[in-house]
């Protein structure tokens, strides 16, 4: 195991929206020798992301919307299927779960559940994911969703029978990895 772990300098490559970092830092190897090394991360905050899940009907509610990077490496859409995601301000992260929550599918959830923290993609973007699910119900329904007009979000809500979002893991039609995770926690605790 590497220890000692000192950052030497920061350079910023990009700060338009979010942050690109190169980083140099020094380390102590296992046999004792230091080593100095520089990588690139990408800081663009932390976020949070929910399953919404009904115990009656066995459906969930899912998101789909236009994701540029998927565009550009293969999904010929661009389009893609997600649980509702969004990034945390300076709320605590079950607050702004709950206000993205009723932003992008129109649902106002009071009690939601966090079921784990996760490093989604550790080699080059920091964030750390926040994960929750919660129940809907019809009673929930406070408006259509969509995403916020000003920042020109154009989600879809979809609500679908957990069965079929199962199937749609196998098929490929679901390709976002908190989107499998959270469903596949719902099978994996025999909650739906
Ligand atoms: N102008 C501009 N807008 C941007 C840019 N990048 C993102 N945005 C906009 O910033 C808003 C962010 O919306 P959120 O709902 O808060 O975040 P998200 O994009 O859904 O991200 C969630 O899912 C990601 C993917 O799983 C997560 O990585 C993230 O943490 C979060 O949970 C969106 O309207 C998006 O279009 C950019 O480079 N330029
Ligand atoms: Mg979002």
């Amino acid at each position: 195991m590497i220890k000692d772990i000192q950052i030497l300098s920061t350079e910023i490559l990009s700060d338009n929206w979010y942050t690109l970092n190169k980083v140099t830092y020094q380390f102590t190897k296992p046999n004792g020798s230091k080593q100095i090394q520089n990588r690139e991360a990408y800081a663009r905050g932390n976020g949070a992301t929910i399953l919404l899940y009904n115990l009656e009907q066995k459906s969930i509610i899912l998101t789909r919307q236009f994701r540029l990077p998927t565009y550009l490496n293969g999904n010929s859409s661009g389009m893609l299927i997600e649980a509702c995601a969004g990034l945390l301000d300076k709320n605590n992260a079950e607050d702004c779960i709950k206000r993205e929550t009723e932003e992008e599918t129109g649902y106002k959830i009071t009690d939601v559940r966090k079921i784990f923290e996760v490093y989604m993609s550790p080699g080059s973007v920091t964030e750390i994911l926040h994960f929750f699910i919660a129940v809907y119900n019809k009673s929930m329904k406070v408006n259509d969703g969509g995403g916020l007009a000003h920042e020109e979000e154009h989600i879809e809500v979809l609500e679908l029978d957990f069965e079929k979002a199962l199937q749609m893991i196998d098929s490929g039609e679901i390709k976002d990895a908190k989107t499998i995770m959270l469903i596949q926690y719902l099978r994996l605790k025999s909650i739906l």
